[in-house]
C-alpha cells in the first residue's frame, strides 16, 4: 500500500491560465514524517498548485509527483494520497456513513474503514444524520474523513480550518501533527499563518503564484534584525549619535519612540548615555512572524491598494504604500526632498535558482523595507519623529 517514501516532490511548476499566471517556477519538497504548510494570500496560487499535485489541473510547466510518480499514475491514489479540497460537495440527504460507503466502494475500501474513519474525525455519533444539516466545521470533518478512507500516506488538505471554530481547529492541529509522527506527509494550505504556525515543521510562503520564502518558520524567525524601541528625552540629539555610531537604520514609530536595528538594547543604551540623551524606556522588540508574512505576501495587493488582513502591523512597509493625501513630511530627521531612503533587509523574495529551504535571499530593491536617514535640523526647523503615516 504505502510502496513510497511519502515524498511530495514539486519542481519548476508553473501553471498559466491565459493572461493569468497563476503558479511560476514552484519547487519545494515535503518529507514524510513532517507536516509542510503551503501559506499566501487569497488568489497567491495555493489550490491550483494543490490541484496540479493532485493530477486535477494539468501544469503548463514542470512536475509535481507523489512517490516520485504523478498521482493520475499511481495505481490505487486514494491509498496514497488522501485531499480535501475547497468547496468539496455533498449530497444533502444522504448520512454521513452513506456518503463514506460511496468512496470506500470506488476506492474498494472494506466498509468497515467507514466507522472507523468517522470515530478518528469525532463524527462517530452523527453518522446516521443526513450532511445537509451539518455545519461546516462537521463538512471538514466529513471531508477529512473522506481523504482517510484509504489510509493514505500523505495527506493534502487546502485550507482545511475554514469553518471550524477554535476547538475544532485545535483538534486539528492535534490530529495532523499526530498523523505526521506516524511518518506520514502532510501538506497543509492556508492563508493564515497563525491558523498553522504551530502544526508546520516547515512553510511554503508564496505570493503571485512565487515562492517568497521556503524553509522552517524558525529560521525566518531567525532572519530578522531584532529593533530596539527606545524612548529618548532628545530624538534628534539620539539619532545624531547613533548616525556617528554606525548605525543608519533609525525609524520613529508611531508612539513617538524610535526603532533602532543593528544593535542590541545594551548599545543603545550606551550611546544615549555617551551622548547626553536621557532615556525613558528601552525594549528589544519580539520577532512578529505575522508581520513577516505580510511583508513577504503584501506585495500582491499594493498596486490595488487592498490590504487583505487590515490594518497595516507596525514597521511593515508593503510595497507601493503611500503617504495618506495632504501629508507633509516634518523638517525633522525624516528623509529628506528628493534623497533615497536608507534600505533596510528583508529576507527570501523571490525563489532563486538553487535556493534551500531556509536559506535567505535578500530581495530586489523594489521589496525593500525604507528606513530612515538623520538630516540637520535646517535653519528654524523643529526636531521630530516624522514618517509616512501609518508607518510604524
Ligand atoms: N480555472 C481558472 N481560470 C482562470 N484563472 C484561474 C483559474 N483558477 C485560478 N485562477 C486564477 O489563478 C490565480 C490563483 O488562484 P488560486 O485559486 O490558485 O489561489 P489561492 O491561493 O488558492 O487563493 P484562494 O485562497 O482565494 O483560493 C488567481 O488569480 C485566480 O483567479
Amino acid at each position: 500500500m504505502h510502496d513510497g517514501s511519502g515524498r511530495i516532490v514539486v519542481q519548476g511548476l508553473t501553471k498559466q491560465f491565459g493572461p493569468v499566471i497563476a503558479v511560476q517556477n514552484l519547487s519545494f519538497t515535503v518529507e514524510p514524517g513532517s507536516v509542510t504548510g503551503f501559506l499566501g494570500p487569497n488568489g497567491a496560487g495555493k489550490t491550483t498548485t494543490l490541484r496540479m499535485l493532485l493530477g486535477l489541473v494539468t501544469p503548463t510547466a514542470g512536475t509535481a509527483t507523489v512517490n516520485g510518480r504523478r498521482v493520475d499514475q499511481l495505481g490505487n491514489p486514494a491509498r496514497v494520497v488522501g485531499a480535501v479540497l475547497e468547496a468539496q460537495s455533498f449530497h444533502p440527504k444522504r448520512t454521513a456513513r452513506n456518503h463514506l460507503r460511496v468512496y470506500a466502494a470506488a476506492a474498494d475500501v472494506p466498509d468497515a474503514r467507514v466507522d472507523q474513519v468517522l470515530t478518528l474525525v469525532g463524527l462517530a455519533e452523527a453518522a446516521q444524520r443526513k450532511v445537509g444539516g451539518f455545519s461546516l466545521g462537521m463538512r471538514q470533518r466529513l471531508a477529512l474523513a473522506t481523504a482517510l478512507l484509504g489510509d493514505p500516506q500523505v495527506l493534502v488538505l487546502d485550507e482545511p480550518a475554514n469553518g471550524l471554530d477554535p476547538e475544532g481547529i485545535a483538534w486539528l492541529r492535534n490530529f495532523l501533527r499526530q498523523f505526521a509522527r506516524t511518518g506520514r506527509t502532510v501538506l497543509v494550505s492556508s492563508h493564515l499563518l497563525a491558523e498553522i504556525e504551530q502544526t508546520v515543521d516547515q512553510v511554503v510562503i508564496v505570493s503571485r503564484g512565487q515562492t517568497m520564502y521556503y524553509g522552517p518558520l524558525e529560521h525566518l524567525r531567525q532572519s530578522q534584525q531584532t529593533r530596539v524601541l527606545v524612548q529618548p528625552a532628545d530624538p534628534h540629539a539620539l539619532v545624531a549619535a547613533l548616525n556617528e555610531a554606525g548605525l543608519h537604520h533609525v525609524e520613529p514609530t508611531q508612539d513617538g519612540r524610535l526603532a533602532v536595528t543593528g544593535a542590541d538594547s545594551k548599545q543603545v543604551a550606551d550611546i544615549a548615555l555617551a551622548a547626553g540623551v536621557a532615556v525613558y524606556g528601552i525594549q528589544q522588540e519580539a520577532v512578529d512572524l505575522e508581520r513577516i508574512f505580510f511583508q513577504l505576501t503584501s506585495g500582491q495587493y499594493a498596486a490595488a491598494g487592498v490590504n487583505p488582513y487590515g490594518p497595516v502591523p507596525p514597521g511593515a512597509v508593503p510595497q507601493g504604500y503611500q503617504p495618506p493625501p495632504g501629508y507633509q513630511p516634518h523638517a525633522g530627521y525624516g528623509p529628506a526632498t528628493g534623497q533615497q531612503p536608507v534600505v533596510g533587509q528583508q529576507p527570501v523574495v523571490g525563489q532563486q535558482p538553487g535556493q534551500q529551504p531556509g536559506q535567505p535571499v535578500y530581495p530586489p530593491q523594489d521589496h525593500q523595507q525604507q528606513g530612515y536617514q538623520q538630516q540637520p535640523p535646517g535653519p528654524g526647523q523643529q526636531g521630530g519623529p516624522s514618517g509616512f503615516g501609518g508607518n510604524a
